[in-house]
């Protein structure tokens, strides 16, 4: 594949989830720091919340990406059900404002052919529509993409890390990786976000875009300005260097046994505390070298299904910056699927050089609590 492969699809794609990640901020500060966050979401029908800026976010990545990509299907997480409520009707106009005001920020990006979205506000009906243009059963043919707009809601609402998670995908292969993570710093030496702590979600060196393209390695830029990229690379570990190495975990254990977590450290000789973490800003962490393996394991029976919108971008992100993503039995991600992973069961992402030792360790700890058959 020639080097500039995807060069609109990349542009296109940076733009819309540099506009989402603006839209999120701006919720965040006037909207749920405000509130108490069971006000600020809605439960949907799996227990996760949902708010408003998860709604307009989706909205806005689709709008922009119908303009250049019309006939590109879009596997979303969100859709317009709940707003098409009669009751929804307040929830709805927030969304609406909100999608037109990130439509009207000025164009940071230099996109070539350069598209409208029509000149004026999008009308309700344009929002519904967009919301629901996510609504693709997925597949491994042809063009498409999945897009989380935002990815740790709950994260989100606590002003922890979330989020904005956009994939292009052809034949069931990523092939772009945008995220957006407005709470990680630009430079991690400087520290994390203290979690609900007003004066540290304002930092101005907080918003980062991460960018990658297969065969092209990848890279970050500030979400704030149109800084120049810098390429980023996971620190490369071999077996003899574990003991400095860290995990990159979920928040939740409900989303990854933690417990597990413990004994495959144990077995592979970390000692390091791991950093927990909501989002795909974990896969973030990992390819730029803060944090070192990333650890996703089935939890309970192992029946849950990994949504494509969860690791799309995350995944190519870690592949080109050195290091392999498979699920935890070392089986590459299979995105072609339809909407969920549901050929895997959890993931790992790794370093080349210790990859394999990982999934071994995930094996035997697996294997030691009765769950080898996962
Ligand atoms: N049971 C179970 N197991 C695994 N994953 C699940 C499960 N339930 C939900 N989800 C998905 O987890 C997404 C958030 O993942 P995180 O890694 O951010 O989880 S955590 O909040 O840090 O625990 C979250 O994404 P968002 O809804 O976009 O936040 C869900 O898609
Ligand atoms: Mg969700
Ligand atoms: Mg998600
Ligand atoms: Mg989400």
């Amino acid at each position: 594949m020639s080097a500039q492969a995807y060069t609109l699809e990349r542009s296109v794609a940076l733009s819309a989830v540099t506009r989402a990640s603006s839209l999120t901020s701006r919720v965040f500060a006037s909207l749920v720091s405000k509130s108490d966050p069971s006000s600020a979401s809605v439960t949907k029908s799996d227990a996760s919340p949902v708010t408003v800026g998860d709604y307009a976010a989706q909205a806005v990545v689709n709008i922009v990406l119908g303009a250049y990509f019309p006939d590109d299907p879009i596997v979303g997480e969100e859709d317009a059900a709940h707003l098409r409520k009669p009751e929804s009707e307040t929830l709805k106009r927030q969304v609406v404002q909100l999608v037109n005001e990130a439509l009207a920020l000025e164009e940071k990006e230099v996109v070539a052919q350069k598209k409208s979205w029509g000149d004026g506000p999008v009308s309700d009906e344009q929002v519904l529509a967009a919301l629901d243009r996510g609504n693709h059963q997925g597949g491994n043919k042809g063009r498409m993409w999945a897009l989380d707009p935002i990815d740790g809601t709950k994260g989100f609402l606590r002003g922890g890390q979330y989020a904005v998670c956009l994939g292009f995908l052809v034949d069931g292969e990523v092939q772009v990786g945008v995220m957006g993570c407005p709470n990680l710093p630009l430079d991690p030496k400087d520290g994390l976000p203290k979690e609900g702590d007003a004066a540290s979600n304002s930092r101005s060196d907080l918003g980062v875009a991460f960018i990658a393209v297969r065969g092209q390695g990848a890279s970050q830029r500030s979400l704030s300005s149109s800084g120049k990229e810098q390429s980023i690379s996971m620190r490369q570990l071999t077996s003899s260097g574990l003991e400095d190495a860290s995990f990159c975990e979920s928040v939740e254990a409900g989303h990854s046994s933690h417990g597990t977590n413990k004994r495959i450290a144990e077995l592979l000789g970390i000692t390091k505390e791991s950093v927990r973490m909501d989002s795909q800003a974990k896969y973030a962490s990992v390819s730029r070298g803060d944090g070192d393996i990333y650890l996703r394991l089935p939890v309970g029976d192992g029946s849950y299904q990994e949504k494509i919108w969860d690791h799309a971008s995350g995944s190519l992100l870690v592949h080109e910056a050195g290091g392999i993503v498979s699920d935890c039995r070392g089986k590459p991600l299979e995105f072609g699927q339809g909407r969920t992973l549901k050929l895997n069961r959890g993931v790992i992402a790794a370093p080349k050089g210790v990859h394999a030792e990982v999934i071994r360790a995930v094996g035997k700890a697996l294997e030691e609590e009765g769950r080898g058959h996962l």
